[in-house]
């Protein structure tokens, strides 16, 4: 089985406005709401493609019940623990000139709440996969992914982290099945400018080196990187088309390769199908849906990159 883990989970508050001006009073041209978090957005994008899984976290208040019976109403299984502090979040995504995002950070998560997570995550079997997603509301030191894996780590069970900064760093003692930073991220946490593939794919090696066994580099319209635990290390054009919402293009990244990986046992595979999913969300208002994302996989060629 595949587990999806949120921490701080949303409903996402998209706006359009043509032509946004700061301090005024602004009208939509249109505007939706979609529930979100980058756990969630997995296991919905898992669902898409046919792939059953569990969504875990925390919810809060009324916010945290539509995003728990939205779920549930779309066929993907929750388990989520309610937290009785404040709301889950709503989070501001506002498509203008340019995108912009506002994330809220969440509400309080108590020890007793989360030793209740840790209990449902040390139930699950060798062979499942857990996904470690997004922030943690600031309550919440950055070594709780860490300290998720230590738990399990004798179990047999695939991690997949897609975090940033220190929360990313911290798990990668662990070995991590799979991060996906993107470029930026990983600029970031090595404080460094990268400024072309060959130095990208030389800090994506550091953090192998660390212990991630795989390691995917997102790159948006740019396409992705990828450095595989055999040694190879790919690229993949994005495809081109009209990007329509990319928020979540990550998180469908994550889910697609997932997907790929459980039905071919094949990285090469897996890698081409992360990039067909993310790019099939960022063309679409929603996420990505199968048969977007059989189109697009059509298209999708690979290089070897030699180093
Ligand atoms: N403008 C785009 N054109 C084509 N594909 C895109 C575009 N933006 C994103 N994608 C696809 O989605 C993948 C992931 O995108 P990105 O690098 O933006 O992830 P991210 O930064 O984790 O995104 P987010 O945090 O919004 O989920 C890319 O590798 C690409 O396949
Ligand atoms: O604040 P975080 O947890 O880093 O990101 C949260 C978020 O931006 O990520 C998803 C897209 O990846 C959205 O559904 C959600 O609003």
């Amino acid at each position: 089985m595949i587990y999806t883990i949120t921490f701080n989970p949303s409903i996402d508050y998209i706006v359009e406005v043509d032509d946004f001006q700061l301090g005024k009073v602004n009208r939509t041209a249109n505007e939706y709401i979609l529930t979100g978090g980058k756990g969630i957005n997995v296991s919905i994008v898992l669902n898409n493609l046919g792939i059953e899984s569990q969504a875990l976290g925390f919810i809060a208040g009324f916010t945290g019940s539509y995003i728990q019976s939205h779920l549930e109403e779309n066929g993907i299984h929750t388990d989520f623990i309610d937290v009785q502090n404040g709301y889950s979040r709503i989070n501001f995504k506002m498509k203008s000139h340019e995108e912009s995002e506002v994330n809220g950070n969440g509400p309080m998560i108590n020890e007793n709440d989360l030793t209740k997570l840790i209990e449902k995550i040390k139930k699950l079997h060798e062979g499942d996969i857990l996904v470690l997603s997004g922030s943690i509301p600031k309550c919440i030191s950055d070594d709780i992914y860490a300290h998720i894996m230590k738990e399990i780590n004798h179990l047999g069970i695939k991690v997949v982290v897609d975090a940033t900064g220190n929360l990313l760093m911290n798990v990668l003692e662990y070995k991590p099945f799979l991060i996906k930073p993107n470029n930026h991220e990983l600029e970031e946490m090595f404080h460094v400018k990268l400024s072309n593939q060959k130095d990208i794919v030389r800090y994506a090696k550091k953090l192998q080196e660390m212990g991630a066994k795989n390691v995917l580099i997102s790159m948006a319209g740019d396409g992705a990187l990828f450095v595989c635990e055999n040694g190879k290390v790919y690229f993949c054009d994005a495809p081109k088309g009209q990007v329509v919402n990319s928020v979540g293009a990550g998180d469908s990244m994550v889910a697609g390769f997932i997907a790929g990986y459980v039905k071919t046992q094949d990285y090469l595979q897996a890698f081409k199908m992360g990039v067909a999913t993310g790019s099939a969300s960022a063309f679409s208002k929603d996420l990505a849906t199968a048969d977007e994302v059989e189109l697009l996989l059509k298209t999708i060629n690979e290089v070897e990159y030699e180093y």
